[in-house]
């Protein structure tokens, strides 16, 4: 499988290094991951045959800029658009930034991929929340597969499992901690009694936080992640805008100490429900005692509760944030379309 790999941060460079580490496990499924194209913002690396990745990586190891490194061409003349004229990438990892308002550039990298017939798994939430049924009508119409396992909390199967697992039920709500960076921000704010600007600033240094992490704090994460399974799962078209979104940037040491004392824990809860026939969706602080199931979703963990109507009710708790589980789910959507799995029917 020869694939392109736009977007070269954190989860970029965890995942580079994984499918090199992997590389007799996915031997054995028959996948052989060639890496042509590895494009940044300001260039890329490009190799027709396949990037030689344990140089690639060795030379990563003391250089950031991948703009320095030569192979197949000028790194600056690297870019999307010479990557779609040449025609040799079979799918696309798209994982630049997320931008909840344009959903740019990972929006254009993404339809464009898909009008030209390559299959795309991608990490990125901008689009996805923006616009997912027009690029699922896309890849449809192209008989292309677009997963999203990594957008709606990475190594935690929500989406797929959601749509796996659930399959033949009704979902009737959907309720999580779905972001690992608040819930590791509270979890060192218990631990630690710290302040919440220094448990931030932990979050960021993991790499587990938004590029720009005011999504994180104000509760957007959240609330994209709910909302992108919201629409995927019960089949809406619903916005950020329907969603009443509170963050955790008030939170202070004292209120910590308080839930503390009480034997609860705060959680920034991201909740769908049907309230008088109308679906109703929040994101906001709560406090929540050992009888909740979302209780037990510490630190860096993150939890998904659906309730459907045959299959009943399912829990799933863990999945840690980490650009390395981050990685490893965008592989696990590769992996999986390998095997034929259809994600868009
Ligand atoms: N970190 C995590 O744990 C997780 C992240 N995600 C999502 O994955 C995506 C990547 O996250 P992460 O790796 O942490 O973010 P980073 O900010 O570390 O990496 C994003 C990379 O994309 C590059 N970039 C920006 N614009 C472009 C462009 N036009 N063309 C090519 N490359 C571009 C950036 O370059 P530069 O730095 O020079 O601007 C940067 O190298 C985000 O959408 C995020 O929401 C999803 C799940 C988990
Ligand atoms: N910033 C996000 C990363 C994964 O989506 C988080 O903290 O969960």
């Amino acid at each position: 499988m020869r694939i392109g790999i736009v977007g070269f941060g954190g989860v970029g460079r965890a995942f580079l290094k994984l499918i090199y580490d992997k590389k007799c496990l996915l031997e054995k499924e028959g996948l052989n991951i060639q890496v042509n194209y590895i494009i940044d913002i300001y260039g890329g690396v490009y190799n027709k045959n396949g990037l030689d990745l344990p140089k690639f990586i060795d030379f990563l190891s003391s250089e950031r800029d991948i703009t320095k490194y030569c192979d197949g061409g000028k790194p600056e003349e690297i870019n999307f658009e010479f990557m779609l004229q040449n025609s040799d990438v079979d799918l696309l990892v798209e994982m630049t930034p997320t931008n909840k308002e344009t959903g740019e550039p990972g929006m254009t990298h993404i339809k464009r991929c898909l009008e030209h017939k390559i299959n795309v798994v991608t990490s990125n939430k901008g689009p996805i929340l923006l616009a997912y049924k027009e690029l699922y009508d896309l890849a449809k119409t192209n008989n292309v597969q677009l997963c999203i396992g990594c957008t709606t909390g990475g190594a935690l199967p929500t989406v797929n499992g959601g749509v796996m697992d659930l399959a033949g039920s009704n979902i009737t709500s959907i309720e999580g901690v779905l972001n690992g960076t608040t819930n590791f921000i509270i979890k060192e704010m218990e631990d630690t009694g710290c302040l919440y600007s220094e448990a931030l600033k932990k979050a960021q240094e993991s790499g587990i936080a938004e590029t720009n992490p005011s999504l994180d704090v104000e509760g957007y994460d959240t609330a994209s992640k709910l909302l992108i399974l919201t629409n995927v799962l019960m089949n809406t078209q619903k916005s950020l805008a329907d969603i009443s979104i509170e963050g955790i940037t008030k939170v202070t040491p004292e209120d910590i100490k308080k839930a503390t004392s009480l034997n609860k824990k705060y959680k920034l809860v991201g909740k769908t429900e049907m309230v008088s026939k109308e679906l109703k969706m929040t994101v906001k602080l709560e406090m929540l005692d050992s009888s909740s199931p979302l209780y037990g979703g510490e630190g860096k963990n993150k939890a998904v509760r659906y309730v459907s109507d045959t299959l009943g009710e399912l829990t799933i708790i863990g999945g840690a944030s980490g650009v390395t589980p981050a990685a490893a789910s965008i592989l696990r959507d590769i992996v999986n379309i390998h095997r034929g799995y259809k994600f868009i029917g």
